[in-house]
């Protein structure tokens, strides 16, 4: 991993399109242009898909997960095989959320104190502590170029005492994180997380603590956890632009390809999100046309491609029919045909995100996609 000190974690905006920022991240393994979607590796690997497919349809960062990580293979095995990059022969940036939201969403398995959240393994039920240090030692020995602090992400409808006191404590651990691993250690770089629920005040003393601490960008939690969407957006447009604005701002667990565009027209720069490769899954494929379901009987004849716009492998080389067929009869090689196109689709949505913000029209992207996504064509 070769990277210039003096340039590393450096954010540039290129252009502007109302509050929707063109820009790029420096990491340590390479330049990141954003607007940006992330595909979720959880456990080291984008479901079904390898590396030279992530690089054919575009992707420039993948997520993994601390939480999921740590308890397999374990982060000191990782460490002693030079970290998650050489271990998956993926040599672009790595971004691991911190943890805090898998063992918050293990809900009666775990305790919550001052110095962290202890935890039982969803695997064998053993048990563990996660505290500010410990995540911070875990994402090193993963080697992640950005890095997530440790916090408590706030469930749907938590009361406004419970979640002032919660993002205080969110705070007091950000400041630790920041305290265990310095500026840019190891090259990476570490986000600060936005907490404060649905309350806009308590949101913007988040911020304003946070902001006081070093961190190379900032993220927005506590959000897509069950509340609805004009919630979600009411929120994210309040807070967005209140984020500093030479830092990425990342709008963690979103979305939708109308929640991304949604957030780019706020002003955030990184989205993640499982929908893409967990939809695939399921059959649910996204396309220039609108979603399909590809196991739907209308496909069973069907002899065109999936998407004649996409420029993916499944596209190009076989029929909705086929691709209808391959589900039905629960072949493998549907998971993999399946991630791929949907993988394809949110990396090319964000590539025409940023061309459009360059050439002053991502209102009129959006307004497109809302008309293609409009819930009367699902
Ligand atoms: C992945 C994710 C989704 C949604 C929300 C959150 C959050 O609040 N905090 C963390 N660390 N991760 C989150
Ligand atoms: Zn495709």
């Amino acid at each position: 991993m070769t990277y210039d000190p003096a340039t590393l974690g450096q954010f540039t905006i290129t252009a502007t399109d109302g509050a929707a920022r063109r820009g790029s991240l420096v990491t340590a393994h390479g330049v990141v242009q954003t607007p940006i979607f992330m595909p979720v590796g959880t456990q080291g690997s984008v479901k079904a898909l390898a590396p030279d497919d992530l690089d054919a349809a575009g992707a420039q960062i993948i997520l993994g997960n601390t939480y999921h990580l740590y308890l397999r293979p374990g982060d000191d095995l990782l460490a002693r095989k030079g970290g998650l990059h050489r271990f998956a022969s993926w040599n672009k940036p790595i971004l691991t959320d911190s943890g805090g939201f898998q063992v918050f969403s293990l809900k009666d398995i775990r305790k919550l104190s001052e110095d962290g959240v202890e935890f039982r393994s969803h695997h064998d039920g053993s048990k563990h502590f996660f505290s500010p240090e410990k995540v911070m030692s875990i994402q090193n020995n993963i080697g992640s170029d950005i890095m997530m602090v440790l916090d408590e992400c706030v469930a749907y409808g938590a009361d406004y005492d419970y979640t002032a006191k919660s993002l205080e404590l969110t705070t007091r651990w950000a400041r630790r994180c920041r305290q265990a691993h310095p500026r840019h250690k190891n090259g990476q770089l570490l986000f600060g997380i936005n907490q404060g629920g649905f309350f806009k005040d308590l949101r913007e003393r988040s911020l304003a603590q946070l902001a006081e601490i070093d961190f190379d960008g900032f993220a927005i939690g506590g959000l897509s956890v069950g509340e609805s969407i004009p919630e979600m957006y009411d929120m994210l447009h309040h807070i967005a632009p209140l984020m500093p604005r030479d830092t990425p701002r990342y709008l963690m667990g979103v979305g939708t390809p109308l929640d991304i565009l949604e957030g780019i027209s706020a002003g955030v720069d990184m989205f993640d999100c499982v929908l893409p490769t967990r939809n695939a899954r399921n059959g649910t494929l996204y396309t220039s046309q609108g979603k399909v379901n590809i196991r739907r009987a209308e496909y069973r004849e069907d002899d065109s491609p999936l998407d004649p716009l996409c420029p993916c492998y499944a596209c190009r080389t076989f029929s909705k029919a086929y691709l209808r067929h391959l589900y039905v009869a629960q072949e493998l090689l549907s998971y993999r045909l399946n991630s791929l196109h949907n993988i394809t689709f949110f990396l090319t949505l964000a590539r025409q995100a940023r061309e459009a913000i360059e050439q002053g029209r991502f209102a009129a992207l959006k307004a497109h996609y809302q008309d293609v996504f409009a819930p009367a064509k699902d």
